[in-house]
């Protein structure tokens, strides 16, 4: 029961691994990920803050892991062109696009004041 868990963590791994190599847009979440933590420690963000950088950062990654995974499958249905499969690419990116723009808005109610009064001084 055990090892079958740990080998399942491994899978997931994996997949995550699989996605770093394959799509740029998780090197750019990546690097967005070490930049707001940054910012987290230099500021100092208080716990309440932490936990909502911390679900909007997870929220992102989780939204592109999924994506990436919908694409995958929609290439291995439909490999010839069909509108459907558009449509659920175009959804799929859709998600990833809106929980982006929840996770700007996180990071200008939290970071936006501060480097707005470090900007100011
Ligand atoms: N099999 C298909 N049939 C119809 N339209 C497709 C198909 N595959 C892709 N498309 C259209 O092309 C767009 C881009 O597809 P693609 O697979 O390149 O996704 P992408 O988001 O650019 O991928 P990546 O994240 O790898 O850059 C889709 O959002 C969809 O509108």
């Amino acid at each position: 029961m055990v090892r079958k868990r740990a080998a399942s963590f491994g899978y997931a791994f994996r997949g995550v691994v699989a996605a770093l190599r394959t799509e740029v847009h998780l090197w750019v979440h990546a690097a967005a990920t070490v930049v707001v933590v940054g910012l987290g420690l230099y500021f100092g963000l208080a716990r309440w803050e932490w936990a909502a950088v911390a679900l909007a950062v997870g929220a992102v990654w989780c939204a592109e892991l999924v994506n990436t995974a919908l694409e995958a499958v929609v290439n291995l249905v439909s490999p010839d062109y069909h509108p459907l499969a558009g449509r659920a690419k175009d959804v799929a990116a859709g998600a990833v696009l809106v929980m982006a723009l929840a996770a700007l808005v996180v990071g200008l109610l939290i970071f936006g004041p501060r480097v707005w009064a470090l900007l100011a001084l």
